[in-house]
């Protein structure tokens, strides 16, 4: 009995500090059993406690929302005469603070003729390409390293995969040759390093929905999710790429107005237990889930649900 309010006592207490921003984040990066690292809660964490937040790495509008959402943070514009238009109308800022924020990289982007390889990418429907032309223009412009993601686990490629990003690379290269960027500033820019890049992407990018805010945002977004995709971009991050994947997960991350993202409990969970999140569409059948998990992430699933047959 002591123990049982002693445990409520100290959820709730961790509770009030993490609502407070108060203290590190109750989790840390450790190696499981079987699923590579992975990250472990450090203290009892209650039901729908805030983990953790986290800014994006490298994130990308979705192309077909280029001029709807943000530039930088991915927000979606308000209405149909935002005032925070690029003036060359190529793209959008929500604010002056993610115009400043992505000034030097947004300077070195414009600075190219992007039609070969956009149409490219419009052409085969790939989204991530992109992702790795803007950590291109970020490490160019000495936003980030150069191997700002190397620290992530890299997908397992084929070959069919690697002579597709031959071809993206060739003309993301030719791209900035073309725009006469220096060789000292554009060292990094190998093919190595853009299979290394995107090998990293495919299985640490999180496609982002924003949850609606008000009856109206809700009603345009079904609209919009009829209409085209309901993803806004895609972005990367640095503490969320440690979490594995269950089926029928503890944890989960949210998406308000715009790519900063929130790690969320979604049950009570004892200290030291694995934190794991959804990596699909939970609502799929158990042959579906496997699937997409072996071709898209390259593992077998073994969660509870999944042995249950569920
Ligand atoms: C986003 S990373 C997660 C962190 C990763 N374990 C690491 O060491 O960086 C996704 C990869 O982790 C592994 N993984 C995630 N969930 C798993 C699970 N339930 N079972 C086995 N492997 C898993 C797979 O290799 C997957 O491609």
């Amino acid at each position: 009995m002591f123990h049982h309010f002693r445990r409520r006592f100290l959820c709730t207490a961790a509770a009030a500090a993490a609502a407070r921003g108060a203290g590190p984040p109750p989790i840390r990066v450790a190696l499981t059993e079987s699923s590579g690292r992975g990250v472990f809660a450090t203290r009892p964490i209650a039901a729908g406690e805030v983990l953790h937040s986290a800014q994006p790495l490298v994130s990308h509008p979705s192309p077909s929302l280029l001029h709807e959402v943000c530039y930088s943070c991915l927000r979606r514009k308000a209405g149909s005469d935002g005032d925070g238009d690029d003036s060359s109308g190529s793209c959008y800022f929500c604010s002056d603070a993610c115009r400043e924020h992505s000034q030097g990289f947004h300077g070195v982007d414009k600075k190219a003729d992007w039609s070969l390889f956009d149409d490219h990418c419009s052409s085969r429907g790939l989204k991530y390409p992109h992702m790795a032309k803007r950590l291109a223009c970020m490490v160019i412009s000495g936003a980030v390293s150069a191997d700002c993601l190397h620290i992530l686990q890299p997908a397992r490629l084929h070959q069919g995969t690697l002579t597709e990003m031959e071809e993206e690379f060739a003309l993301l290269d030719s791209t900035f040759r073309k725009a006469g960027f220096q060789e000292e500033v554009t060292a990094f820019l190998t093919r190595e390093w853009y299979i290394n890049v995107l090998a990293r992407i495919r299985i640490n990018a999180f496609r982002i929905e924003l949850v609606a805010s008000s009856y109206e945002d809700l009603l345009s977004s079904a609209v919009a999710s009829v209409a085209c995709d309901a993803a806004v971009g895609n972005a990367v991050y640095m503490l969320p790429s440690f979490y594995n994947h269950d089926c029928d997960p503890n944890t989960h991350i949210v998406w308000l107005a715009s790519a900063y993202a929130r790690l969320k409990a979604l049950r009570n969970i004892e200290e030291g237990e694995e934190l794991r999140i959804c990596y699909i569409d939970a609502s799929m059948d158990v042959n579906a889930r496997q699937r997409i998990l072996a071709d898209g992430f390259g593992f077998e699933c073994r969660c509870q649900r999944c042995l249950s047959g569920d």
